[in-house]
């Protein structure tokens, strides 16, 4: 058989394998949809996004894969169909820290897939606000980084809101720096990033760019918006916010640690159940007294509950006063927990459970 007849006989196969998967997710859609009427039947506030079992179809297909595509392009596209079938029984509305292109909306979008429709804010705390106001039905907020640490805005915002984390999404961050059509490059007076991006990329600057003016703005995608007007000034930003404002990559993954990440939580106002696998965030004020972190400590190191961070954060109601975030693995509701919160409330000033959530799948 000749190159051209291989390749046709094979494209036929592949014409059939496609109607055959057509029929199967049309099938899956119409079970979605029917699952939606089973949910509105049960009663008011039906809930049709339900975390706890997307990580369950995720983590399914990951274990059940045997194919050439790697588990995590595989549950991609299961993400994918499992976002438009969700999007059939409800259009979920998500904020994340705008513009469009930034980290944070790669992260929703990688979280969620791409059926929901997409909020963008101003600011983490508009975020919050859009969230607890139930302007939209999920927010999505950084919360470290992998090079940078804590993410401040972001912890202080739960102080100030009683909001619930139902999930947690890692992004690995690659910078470039982008210009546009008319950036003569040879002349770049100015590059404009997130302060957080700028920092990731502290290194590479001093040594390619020791001399050019470094402007942190409010978002890596505002960075990119800004280049296009101007043929100084260049910007450091990811794929989304390049394609999205038309700049080219004068030097792609230009971050000083290659495994660069970001996490994101998800925030919204409905508790996720258990699922087996979950991590459980908190906020807890200690008295200001000698060994009060080690007391708070030592109920997870009885109980062999892994302590996942830890970032202290001045409390806002005292001077030199302090409230601990903390994450750990488990569920507030598995007896174990149960146990080391019970003890935790007993010694502490305040004590605040923020969610329990899967733990990330992608
Ligand atoms: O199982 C459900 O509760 C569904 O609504 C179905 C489904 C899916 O497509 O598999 C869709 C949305 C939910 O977030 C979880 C799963």
């Amino acid at each position: 058989m000749s190159a051209a007849e291989q390749l046709a006989a094979l494209r036929l196969r592949i014409d059939a394998l496609d109607e055959k998967i057509l029929e199967l997710i049309s099938e899956r859609a119409r079970c979605a949809q029917q699952v939606a009427k089973v949910k509105k039947d049960e009663g008011e506030a039906a809930m049709f996004y339900r975390p706890e079992r997307e990580a369950w179809v995720l983590k399914h297909i990951m274990e059940l894969n045997q194919s050439p595509l790697n588990n995590e392009d595989m549950a991609r596209l299961f993400r994918e169909i499992m976002s438009s079938c969700l999007a059939l029984e409800q259009t979920l509305k998500v904020a994340f820290l705008g513009p469009e292109g930034t980290f944070t909306q790669a992260a929703a979008l990688k979280h969620f897939g791409h059926a929901v429709k997409s909020a963008p804010m101003a600011a983490i705390d508009e975020v919050f606000r859009e969230v607890a106001a139930g302007a939209v039905n999920f927010g999505v907020v950084p919360v470290e980084n992998s090079t940078e640490g804590a993410v401040n805005h972001t912890l202080d915002s739960f102080l100030e809101h009683d909001l619930v984390i139902c999930g947690e999404v890692e992004l690995r961050i690659h910078h470039h720096l982008l210009v546009g059509e008319t950036t003569k490059t040879d002349r770049i007076t100015r590059i404009y990033s997130h302060a957080q991006s700028l920092a990731q990329c502290r290194k590479w600057l001093d040594a390619h760019y020791p001399n050019v003016e470094r402007v942190a703005v409010s978002s890596n995608a505002d960075a990119a918006k800004r280049v296009k007007s101007e043929w100084n000034s260049a910007a450091i930003a990811g794929d989304m916010a390049a394609s999205l404002y038309g700049l080219t990559r004068l030097f792609e993954k230009i971050e000083d640690r290659p495994d660069n990440s970001t996490r994101f939580l998800i925030i919204g106002n409905q508790p996720v159940p258990p699922t087996g696998d979950d991590k459980t965030s908190i906020i807890v004020s200690m008295r200001n007294k000698p060994g009060a972190l080690h007391e708070l400590l030592l109920p997870f190191h009885a109980n062999s509950v892994d302590l996942t961070r830890i970032e202290t954060r001045p409390s806002r109601s005292g001077k030199w006063t302090y409230v601990f975030f903390i994450d750990f693995i488990g569920h507030h509701q598995d007896p174990l927990i149960k146990d080391v919160l019970e003890k935790i409330r007993s010694d502490a000033v305040a004590l605040k459970v923020l969610g329990s959530y899967p733990k990330a799948v992608l």
